[in-house]
């Protein structure tokens, strides 16, 4: 698969710190891509070097082949780029701003229209930009990064201070924007939704990308134990260390947890003893993979 982004030995120096140390990513054609790592690892920075905006001390960053630095502007048509603080004038409504933003990009006002409903925001089209929630300025400012139909986007924590819902509602617009063929790159400290979002995720810690693979890949990759937890009663805790698969089995507070690196076969002893009562299965998580990696716990 082509890689429509790639950097090679990456370097920002601010003063004795270093904030992006030796970063080489690859991207893929059409991948949803997660630059994950708590706050102050080095992933704006890292963004703003991809993007052409930040001059590196080392290293490079290509697009589509091409050098981004000094500035390239024959990139600019076919990259998105949404910062991480946005700033709209005020006093226009959504509409007005898009279409501002599609002038400057001398491209159909139609595609405001089109914008307005990718970000679900066909009920505020008249509202000033001041007047929207978080959430809503979140949209607005993704519509404005797209206006222009770019083959790449590049998200700097779209969701950061967003509530729950909120994240959750804008989820489904990232995962859109991507479905539509377009490769997306996002910066975020949020573990779950790392996971949830991205086919690639490069981790990202004191400026040093850790690890870059799947979250199904990074998680496995652990060979930690998954637990099933059942309700107290559905077997016995001597019964359940017993079980084909089952290498511990305890009784806490009304849960039996037993661990193993097997669910089948465990799943299916207990399913013939009709014992799944109150079944939970989890794996290991990407929290369990940064403790790994990093001998510390994450800390967004
Ligand atoms: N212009 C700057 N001058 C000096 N230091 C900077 C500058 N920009 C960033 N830094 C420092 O570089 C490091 C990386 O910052 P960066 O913003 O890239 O991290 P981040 O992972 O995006 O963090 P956050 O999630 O908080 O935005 C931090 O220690 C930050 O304080």
């Amino acid at each position: 698969m082509t890689n429509v982004i790639e950097t090679r030995g990456l370097v920002k120096r601010y003063g004795d710190l270093t904030a992006v140390d030796h970063v080489d990513i690859a991207v893929p054609q059409g991948t949803f891509f997660g630059l994950l790592g708590p706050n102050g690892a080095g992933k704006t920075t890292t963004l703003e070097l991809i993007e052409g905006i930040r001059e590196p001390d080392e290293g490079e960053a290509l697009i589509f082949g091409e050098k981004v630095w000094p500035r390239n502007r024959a990139l600019l048509p076919r990259i998105g780029v949404q910062l991480q603080a946005s700033a709209f004038f005020e006093r226009l409504t959504v509409a007005e701003q898009l279409r501002c933003f599609a002038e400057l990009y001398a491209v159909p006002l139609t595609r405001i229209d089109r914008m307005i409903e990718l970000v679900g925001l066909e009920d505020k089209r008249t509202v000033r930009t001041e007047d929207l929630s978080g959430g809503q300025k979140q949209r607005l400012s993704i519509a404005c990064s797209l206006i222009h139909d770019p083959e790449i986007v590049f998200l700097d924590e779209p969701t950061a201070a967003l509530d729950p819902q909120a994240r959750r509602n804008l989820w489904d617009v990232l995962r859109a924007i991507n479905a539509e063929g377009r490769t997306v790159v996002l910066t975020t400290h949020y573990m779950d939704e790392a996971e949830i979002l991205c086919d690639q995720i490069a981790i990202i810690d004191r400026g040093k990308i850790l690890t870059t693979d799947t979250p199904r890949n990074l998680i496995t990759g652990l060979g930690a134990a998954y637990r099933i937890l059942l309700s107290e009663g559905a077997v016995s805790e001597e019964e359940a260390n017993r079980l084909p698969g089952v290498e511990s089995a305890s009784l806490d507070n009304g849960t039996l947890a037993l661990t193993t690196h097997e669910p089948s076969p465990v799943l299916t002893a207990l399913a013939e003893r009709d014992a799944l009562h109150g079944l939970q299965v989890t794996s290991a998580t990407l929290e369990d993979v940064f403790l790994t990696l990093t001998g510390r716990e994450y800390r967004a």
